[in-house]
């Protein structure tokens, strides 16, 4: 039997099970390449918010990164949870030396608002992280403390993505989530994205889904991304599938615990809905 393409992603943990390197996992196990994680930090975390964070030390970052791409080689890395200016540098340096293409999700805060991100990192994650992305994926908030730029409408997007490419990336992704689904408001009804290399421009819509249960959704887009190109998919085409995995997780997303529950990253094979 030939072997599956290989994803590595490279963020932290979420013993909930919703996002972080579960998230991961799952999705690329939904997508039918093999996962594998390099670890940069433990949370203890809930559907009710992040109750502790531990960072590793940098040389455990770099231990597991060599371990996995020296032997078993990877054909597209994710980035998550980095924590602190250490870590993003240390990670941008490893990515920087592997030709596999980076999907690099700059996470910096969770839906609870806890902090996953240290404010001292966000330059190291302009000027050293999105220079080695393929693809960058922040949300909203992510985008407005990297560039500056508000979003309140899909020409907003236009021109969140326009700062986020002067950094680097060869693509950005901004995910409207968080636009508000108000009627009468843009992105009302429809949750949009928008990814851009600066000349192909792609509008990603789907119905805004009135289910709370939305944890992890932008760790599973960004790992759904790095599946399909493992897979030798164009980033257009990635995300278009990714998004479409990402919508029916959501649709199925579960009500554990007491606050916002996980997507179903078996809702596929759960439901049997294509
Ligand atoms: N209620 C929703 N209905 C449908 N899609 C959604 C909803 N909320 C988020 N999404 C989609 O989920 C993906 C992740 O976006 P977002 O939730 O903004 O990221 P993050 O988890 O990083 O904050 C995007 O494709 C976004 O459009
Ligand atoms: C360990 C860890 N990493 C990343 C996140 C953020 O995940 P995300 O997919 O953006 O989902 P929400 O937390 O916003 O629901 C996390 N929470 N934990």
């Amino acid at each position: 039997m030939s072997a599956p393409p290989r994803v590595l992603t490279v963020a932290g943990s979420d013993s909930g099970g919703g996002a972080g390197i579960q998230a991961d996992l799952k999705t690329m196990l939904a997508f039918g390449v093999h996962g594998m994680s390099v670890l940069t930090a433990v949370t203890a975390q809930n559907s009710l918010g992040v109750q502790g964070a531990w960072e590793l030390p940098v040389e455990a970052v770099r231990a597991q990164y060599r371990s996995v791409v020296d032997d078993i080689g990877v054909q597209a890395v994710k980035t998550g949870m980095l924590a602190s200016a250490e870590l993003v540098e240390t990670v941008a340096e490893l990515i920087g030396g592997t030709e596999a293409p980076a999907v690099v999700d700059p996470v910096g805060v969770s839906k609870h608002g806890d902090s996953l991100l240290a404010a001292s990192a966000l330059d190291s994650v302009r000027t050293k992280l999105l220079p080695v992305a393929t693809v960058a994926t922040p949300n909203l908030d992510e985008v407005a403390q990297l560039t500056g730029v508000r979003v309140e409408s899909e020409d907003g997007l236009r021109r969140a993505a326009a700062a986020l490419l002067s950094y680097g990336p060869k693509w950005a992704l901004i995910k409207g989530g968080h636009l508000s689904g108000d009627a009468g408001r843009v992105g009302g009804g429809q949750a949009v994205d928008f990814l851009t290399d600066g000349s192909e421009e792609h509008w990603l819509r789907a119905p805004r889904l009135d289910n709370r249960h939305t944890h992890g959704t932008g760790c599973t887009l960004a790992s759904a991304i790095a599946s399909g190109l493992a897979k030798g998919q164009s980033v257009p085409e990635a995300v278009a599938a990714a998004k479409e995995y990402v919508t029916g997780a959501i649709a199925d997303g579960f009500a554990l615990g007491g606050g916002i529950g996980p997507v179903d990253h078996g809702w596929r094979w759960r439901t049997g809905r294509a």
